[in-house]
């Protein structure tokens, strides 16, 4: 069984979604602890009713815990990852450190969910941008084959964490006030600007989020061979992933067909009338736990090719649902031992 948890990095911006799924989810437990830094320690923090203080993460931490879900800077889960396996724990991490490591599973439960049976002690939730995309292609990948992915994304603050969030409004503010602001999350300014660079240089003019995109998609469906071209863009605003895609198949795909195949699919919900103006929106999609796809429709270009617009919330699907998912399986897994 697996009952005492430790929720790590659980004053983050993801961290404090991780406690309201919890919540939400009625996730069950027996005792529950919740660690940061030094700067953290002391906080109260409300939850299911009763009040926890925050605890600095140390080695010692993760005696006696069976699952900790981390959502930490990368530095932080090289870390931690190794004293809470040590300790007999299992954790599911948020972080990129380790998600392409051999022996640790890379796991989104609508797309792979039977790899977490492979786990060494360390179970990895997918970047943000990857999750939702790789739950749109997989009902269209079951039935025709993926072979190449056009994606461009328009990525919100809410990304680069709390500081991020910060960043967007009280840039904004100054923009309208005359006033200067000294942008933390971001290298320019974000209010009324986009910014088409996600993470640094990371190969042939890709930054590192865009080949996040082409190494986990390729990890996820155990598929070296499918192709991805990826484009990550900051845009202004607070919360919630878009993302324009493209997916060549290797037989076609008509728009209706794809309609059908993502109604039927898990986690997925359709919103399609463009006549009526109904699409995915990042304002429609906040605070829910689903991929949103809507503007299905035949690439024009190639015989082959299907696009779609893509929306999800990047703190819950793309981070916080996600994790917590992954838990929800092993708690299932245990039970059915
Ligand atoms: N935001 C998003 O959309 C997504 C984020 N992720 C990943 O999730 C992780 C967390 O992101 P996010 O919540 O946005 O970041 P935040 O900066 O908002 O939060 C970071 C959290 O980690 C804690 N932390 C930092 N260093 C340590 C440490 N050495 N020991 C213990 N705790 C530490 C912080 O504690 P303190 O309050 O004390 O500083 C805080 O609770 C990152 O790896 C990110 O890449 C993944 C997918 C999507
Ligand atoms: N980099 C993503 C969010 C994120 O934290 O990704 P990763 O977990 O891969 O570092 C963004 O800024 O939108």
């Amino acid at each position: 069984m697996y009952e005492n948890l430790a929720i790590v990095g659980a004053t983050g911006a993801v961290g404090r979604l991780i406690r309201q799924l919890l919540e939400e989810r009625k996730f069950p437990y027996k005792t529950i602890k919740f660690l940061a830094t030094k700067r953290s320690a002391g906080t109260e923090i409300t939850f299911n009713g009763e009040t926890h203080i925050v605890e600095e993460m140390t080695p010692e931490s993760f005696k006696g815990i069976d699952i900790a879900i981390g959502s930490t800077p990368d530095e932080a889960a090289a870390e931690f990852a190794p004293w809470a396996v040590a300790a007999g724990c299992i954790v599911v991490d948020e972080s990129g450190y380790w998600r392409m490591k051999e022996d640790v599973p890379l796991v989104v439960p609508e797309v792979n969910p039977e790899a977490i049976q492979n786990h060494k002690g360390i179970i990895s939730s997918p970047n943000c941008s990857t999750t939702q995309m790789v739950v749109a292609m997989k009902p269209l990948h079951d039935a025709a084959k993926i072979k190449r992915v056009v994606v461009s994304t328009y990525q919100a603050t809410s990304g680069a964490g709390v500081v991020g969030e910060e960043d967007l409004v009280e840039g904004a503010k100054a923009v309208l006030n005359g006033s200067d602001y000294e942008y933390k999350a971001f290298k320019h300014q974000i209010a009324f600007n986009l910014i088409p660079q996600i993470g640094g240089p990371k190969y042939e003019g890709y930054t590192s989020e865009e080949m996040k995109m082409v190494y986990e998609t390729r990890k996820i469906f155990g598929d070296e061979s499918i192709q991805v071209c990826p484009t990550c863009v900051r845009v202004p605003v607070t919360n919630c992933h878009s993302e324009s895609i493209l997916v060549e198949t290797e037989r076609p795909i008509s728009a209706e067909e794809a309609r059908e195949l993502f109604e039927k699919a898990d986690g997925i919900t359709v919103v399609d009338d463009l006549g009526a103006g109904e699409y995915p929106m990042p304002k429609t999609c906040t605070g829910k736990n689903e991929v949103f796809i809507g503007r299905i429709r035949k690439d024009i270009s190639c015989e082959n090719g299907l696009t779609f617009w893509c929306v999800s919330d990047n703190l819950r699907k793309g981070a916080a649902t996600n994790a917590v998912q992954i838990a929800e399986l092993l708690v299932r897994s245990s039970a059915a031992v």
